[in-house]
């Protein structure tokens, strides 16, 4: 396999399930974390690596590097792999995400993003989705015709931060999942709602429902939900740990222990509480969205520079929803009919968020 982001949280996982399974690996893909990369190497021996940045292609142990956005493609071309697992994360995973679905390959998606921005526009029959909601999602499904979808959400970091106190929250903070152990751009979607509205999109282009819905559920626990047209409800639980989901997109079908089971009475119990837009601003525009599913290019460029804005603490979190939802009204005819149009407007909005 080839594997793109693989000094991340889903990229080690992904190495763990590769060893575990005795999945070749021809190319490793990181970025700055060289270190980790270097031992990567060591034990899984790939063919060919790409890192971000030239200034490091010295310290990495290994003689055919790649490097940047270009160098990921390249990489891609060389490699004979039919599996592509794109573990990268953001807007710099989509060109990649393309290229491996040019050259017909088979891609194992982590980045949400790709689908978020274009997933009118990719083919996603040869797309497998690496999220813990999707993969229950198509767990569940059978044949029976579905009514609906709802995905679960743990509420992140401040979900039980007293309103009045969102605002003085730092990056730091925001970075407490209370569940899952993630890399912090997706740590700071949770926090702001925002990974489950991208996660409605993904499930959109996925699996091609309109009736699509999110509910908190705080354990993490149960993942999906799907509502059939007869009235009956099945859930997916499981215990929470992205290995469950990177090996059945690895490997198939899986029909050995990968996680222990839940403890029913040990649990005791489940609640859930409704997404409140009070808490999460972003939630004021999810049915305009839902409606609109082309435009996710806009919120993601928009989220990109607010995250990074609230990074360098030019903004509060309420600020960073706020900025957004701003962006989101300003493109409201934005609708890429190209991939070529997902990155004119990717770089527009980009800019007009930097303006302000
Ligand atoms: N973590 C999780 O449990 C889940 C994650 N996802 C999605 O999976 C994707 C990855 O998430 P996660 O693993 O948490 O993120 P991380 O931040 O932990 O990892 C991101 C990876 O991408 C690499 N990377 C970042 N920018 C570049 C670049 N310009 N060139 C090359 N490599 C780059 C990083 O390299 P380095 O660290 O070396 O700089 C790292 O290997 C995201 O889209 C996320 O939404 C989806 C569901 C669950
Ligand atoms: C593990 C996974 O799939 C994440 O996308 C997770 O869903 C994030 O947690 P939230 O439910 O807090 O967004
Ligand atoms: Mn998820």
């Amino acid at each position: 396999m080839v594997l793109l982001g693989s000094t991340g949280s889903i990229g080690v996982n992904a190495l763990i399930i590769a060893k575990r399974f005795g999945i070749m690996v021809e190319a490793l893909v990181a970025g700055k974390n060289i270190a980790l990369l270097n031992e990567q190497i060591k034990e899984h021996h790939p063919k060919y690596v790409a890192i971000s940045d030239a200034n490091d292609r010295k310290l990495v142990n290994h003689t055919n590097v790649f490097v940047g956005k270009e160098g990921i493609l390249e990489l891609l071309q060389k490699t004979q792999s039919y599996l592509v697992v794109n573990a990268l994360v953001g807007f710099v995973g989509l060109a990649p995400s393309i290229e491996a679905l040019r050259l017909g390959k088979r891609l194992a998606l982590a980045n949400k993003e790709s689908l978020v921005v274009a997933g009118h526009l990719l083919d996603t029959s040869h797309i497998t989705p690496i999220d813990s909601e999707h993969f229950g999602l198509w767990y569940l499904l059978g044949k029976r015709p579905v009514r609906g979808m709802t995905i679960t959400a743990s509420g992140g970091a401040f979900r039980d931060t007293p309103l009045e106190e969102l605002g003085k929250m730092s990056f730091q903070d925001a970075l407490k999942h209370p569940n899952w152990s993630m890399g912090a751009k997706i740590t700071i979607d949770s926090a702001t709602m925002t990974n489950k509205l991208f996660e409605l999109l993904e499930a959109k282009w996925l699996f091609g429902v309109d009736r699509l819905d999110a509910i908190i559920e705080p354990k993490s626990l149960i993942h999906a939900f799907i509502n059939f047209k007869d009235g009956s409800t099945t859930a997916h639980l499981a215990v929470a740990d992205m290995k469950l989901p990177i090996a059945f997109a690895l490997v198939g079908e899986v029909e050995e222990p990968i996680l222990p089971s839940l403890d029913l009475a040990s649990i005791g119990s489940f609640s859930f509480q409704k997404i409140e837009a009070a808490r999460y601003p972003i939630w004021e525009i999810k049915e305009d969205v839902l409606a609109h599913p082309t435009r996710g290019v806009v919120i993601n460029a928009a989220n990109e520079v607010g995250i990074a804005k609230f990074f360098n603490q030019e903004i509060n979190i309420l600020e960073l929803a706020e900025r957004t939802i701003k962006a989101y009204r300003h493109f409201e005819d934005a609708i890429p009919k190209s991939l070529d149009e997902v990155f004119e407007i990717d770089r527009e909005v980009r800019r007009y968020c930097l303006s302000f």
